[in-house]
Parts: structure tokens; sequence; C-alpha cells
């Protein structure tokens, strides 16, 4: 079952997945109703592997009715109400609690497959309710209200006293280098520099994001503020490495910025994929807005299939 006409429903059974990408962060979208399983992370890294799968830097897996346990009741694309389920995994295999790129790809897929007619509807991941609101379907844009991001140690992963974390210093191989952090349900880890390019982010990233100050790991934003409502961002990800664009680390980029007084609440993210632009309300509510696109539909070949499914092809 898959959509809301017989049309898309035809489309949709024709197809073992679909590719999108958001400012170059590339997802597979593998819906349920055509799955040979719930994704595991052996399966998860054999299809977004570059080389020897399709290639991408993360999976989602939805719409599912609830994010309950995989032996739980058999999964339904409706959840109701306009709620779509939704599961993300890094390339590395490992779980996503939520993803800005990510979760306007699955909007987009939830608009072009007939699940979603309204404008206004909401996807529900492991981090909770994100709201979409889709302002133009001709191009794929699409805002999200993440809700306010917190600085507190606890809920970005930290180690030590719970504790806000802004300016700290963090020592990386002698080298004290000042962060602040924050969580959307992600955790990010946010450093400002007079200039920030690729290497930087290959350089320091991996080093940040598997520091022992982070045991559950943490993606790292590197940012450049060109002026009051500008920075520019090099994204190194925990379970993906470099990515062109991170819709949540966009969030904590800009976030950060303000909070360090250097951003308006208005805050333009540029990224080598493009760029979003970041808001944050009064109330603390941040909400991204950019573009998604649909880049290729696919079905496994069979020799493929019979080792993601372990059965014979
Ligand atoms: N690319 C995503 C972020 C993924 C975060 C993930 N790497 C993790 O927290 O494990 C985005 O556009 O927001």
């Amino acid at each position: 079952m898959c959509g809301v006409n017989t049309d898309e429903r035809r489309v949709c059974m024709d197809q073992d997945f679909t590719k999108y990408e958001a400012l170059g962060n590339d997802y597979l979208v593998i819906d349920p109703s055509a799955a040979w399983a719930s994704p595991t992370a052996d399966t998860v890294r054999m299809v977004t592997d570059r080389r020897r799968g399709v290639g991408a830097d993360g999976l989602l897996f939805g719409p599912l009715a609830d994010l309950g346990p995989d032996d739980g009741p058999p999964l339904t694309p409706d959840g109701g109400g306009g709620v779509f389920g939704l599961r993300i995994f890094n390339s590395d295999g490992t779980p996503c609690a939520r993803s800005g790129n990510g979760i306007r790809v699955f909007a987009r897929y939830l608009m072009d497959h007939g699940y979603a007619g309204a404008d206004d509807f909401t996807i529900r991941t492991d981090a909770g309710l994100t709201a979409v609101r889709v302002l133009d379907r001709a191009s794929g844009l699409i805002r999200l209200a993440l809700g306010p991001m917190s600085s507190s140690s606890r809920d970005v992963g930290a180690t030590g006293h719970d504790r806000p974390m802004l300016r700290e210093t963090l020592r990386v191989d002698g080298e004290n280098i000042e962060i602040t952090c924050l969580s959307d349900g992600n955790p990010h880890c946010v450093v400002v520099r007079e200039n920030v390019t690729p290497e930087l982010a290959h350089a320091l990233g991996p080093r940040i994001a598997g520091h022992p100050a982070f045991p559950g790991r943490v993606n790292v934003e590197f940012v450049q503020v060109r002026d009051h409502a500008t920075v520019r961002a090099e994204i190194w990800e925990r379970g993906a490495g470099y990515t062109l664009a991170s819709g949540s680390g966009a969030c904590a980029a800009a976030r950060a910025a303000q909070l360090l007084g250097l951003t308006g609440e208005k805050v333009t993210v540029e990224m080598p994929g493009g760029s979003l632009e970041v808001e944050t309300a009064r109330s603390g509510e941040v909400s991204v807005t950019g573009t998604a696109a649909q880049v290729a539909t696919g079905r496994w070949a069979p020799d493929f299939r019979a080792r993601l499914t372990g059965r014979r092809p």
C-alpha cells in the first residue's frame, strides 16, 4: 500500500527505493510497503555504500504508523491526523533522532507519493514531532519548525555535571578549542573560526566528533561569521563524516552564533551544498527553510536483494 490514489500506489509498488538530495545531503527513502524488512545497521551500510551500493549520507525508512519495536504490529503508513513516522539512519548504520535535510526530503517524498495532500503536516522521529509547512510545491521549498534548541550538556550528551555549554574550552590533541554545544534532538558542537574550509572540517571534525567528552559522539559545525545575518558553515557529521550540508547543523550554527552575540534572529547559513534560512523566534523556537529534490527511483538487482534479505534470488 502506498499513496492515496491508484496511480500513486502503482508507482510506489514499482520501486524499491527513491533517492533525494537536499543541498547535496543525499538520502535514500525506503517505503515500508516496499521493503524487504526493517533496515538493520548492516543493510543500511550496504545500500548507502557509495561504491558497492546506491550511495547516500543516510537512509530514511517510512512512513510508519508508529516508531515501536520491529517485532510489533504490522506497520501501516498512515499514523492518522497527518502525522507520519520516520526512522532515520546515518550511513554508518547508526540511528539518528532527527535530520533537518532528511525531514525535508521525507516531506517531499510524502508529497510526491500522494501521502501528504495538505501543505501542513507533522513528521515524528525519535526526537519527537517536527512541524512541516510546504511553502512552494513546485520547487520543494519547505519550512520545518524544530522547536527550541538546548545548550544543556546533558541534552548534548557531554560528560561532566549538567551545565549550559556556551564558550567552553575543549582540549584536542594539545590545542584549546572554544566550543558552543546545542541539541535539537541531535547533539551539535559549534566551533567559530575566522575562516572555515573543507580541510579544517576533515582535520578537526573527526577528532571533536569522537572526543571522549562526547561518549555518544557529536556533529561538528565550523562556522565563519560573514555579517550579522550570514554565516558560512563546514560540517562534519557523526555517523556520516563530511557532508555538503546539514539542516540541524545549520540550525546549530545559526543559533550558536546568535547566542554568542555574533548574528541576529534571521541567519542565512551558507554551506558547500547550498544555503538554508534559519530563524529563531522570541520564544527560542528554531525554524529552517530550504529545498529538497528527487534524484532517482530504482529497483534492487536480484543478487543485491538476495544479500539484503538473506534469501536466494
Ligand atoms: N544531515 C542531518 C543531520 C544528521 C545528524 C546525524 N549525523 C546524527 O546526529 O547522528 C541534517 O540535515 O540535519
